[in-house]
């Protein structure tokens, strides 16, 4: 698949697209024939119960599980045998269940080094993949001085400013998720798959990061999103899929949802009011 021309990749890869994803471990049916679209410029849902598959789907559309059956289009390219990195570079972000952050270094630097990567990257394209940077002495990839400003930028949208010089270990998981977040952001996405970013944060965070995906969303990305926090998911998405043993159970609007006599009973647990309460099995 030709690389794109231009980063950001926003006109070129805007759609994520997953067909009838397959994933067994023996005889063990993990997912089960799973397809979902992901547009730009929208917040997808992606729930289900614990266990229902979700993090597999992530790890497949990612490119860290090889999926059993299926495919996984970016922007209308398929992206069979393109590994992590490879997705990472056309466009494909995602955020971790489990913090993957390096906790010695600070919030800053976790960022910069992402801004840094993705400008290796983009010079490296622009010398049509080259290993030496022509006429500067410097191997493609040699670390440039700037991208301080621009992960600055970043830590700021997330909110981080005041603990930009903080190691990542000493922040709560709450704030660690927002650092995966901008350091996600750095790669410039098209696709941003975000696995429970909420999980440990209060409230006013979670109030706040609801309002920066709406923001991510007007500027075009396309996020996919992981969340066990309903009241989060049907405030942000427009549209979900729930997932259930492998399956996917229903999906529509989060009214549609809300709704679902299946959902109700199977997931979210049928309380008799109006209000979505999931229940872990
Ligand atoms: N490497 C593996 N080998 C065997 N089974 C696995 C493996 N990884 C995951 N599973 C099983 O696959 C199923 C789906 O797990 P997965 O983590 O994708 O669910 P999930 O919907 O993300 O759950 P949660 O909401 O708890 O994060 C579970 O039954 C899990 O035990």
């Amino acid at each position: 698949m030709p690389a794109p021309e231009t980063s950001p990749a926003l006109e070129v890869l805007s759609v994520l697209e997953v067909d009838g994803i397959t994933v067994r471990y023996g005889a063990h049916v993990i997912l089960g024939g799973v397809s979902l679209a992901v547009p730009a410029g929208r917040v997808t849902g992606l729930i289900g119960p614990n266990g229902a598959g979700k993090t597999t789907l992530f790890n497949v559309i990612t490119g860290l599980l090889t999926p059993t059956g299926g495919g996984v289009r970016l922007g209308g390219h398929q992206l069979a045998g393109l590994a992590p990195h490879e997705r990472a570079r056309l466009g494909m972000a995602r955020t971790f269940q489990q913090l993957e952050l390096f906790g010695q270094l600070t919030v800053l630097e976790n960022v910069l080094i992402a801004v840094r990567m993705r400008e290796r990257w983009t010079r490296s394209r622009r010398r049509g993949g080259r290993h030496n940077a022509a006429g500067t002495g410097r191997p493609a990839g040699a670390r440039p001085a700037g991208g301080r400003a621009e992960a600055a930028g970043l830590i700021a949208r997330v909110g981080l400013t005041a603990v930009a010089d903080e190691r990542a270990d000493s922040l709560p998981t709450g704030l660690g998720r927002l650092v995966e977040l901008a350091r996600a952001l750095a790669i410039r996405p098209s696709v941003l798959l975000l696995d429970e970013p909420a999980s440990g944060q209060d409230g006013q965070e979670t109030a706040r990061f609801a309002a920066l995906l709406r923001e991510l969303a007007a500027d075009g990305m396309a996020i996919l999103l992981v969340e066990h926090d309903m009241d989060l998911v049907m405030d942000v998405c427009e549209h979900l899929y729930v997932l259930d043993f492998g399956e996917l159970m229903v999906a529509g609007s989060p009214a549609q949802v809300r709704s679902d006599p299946r959902v109700r009973t199977a997931y979210l647990g049928d309380t008799g009011s109006d209000q979505l309460v999931r229940e872990p099995r």
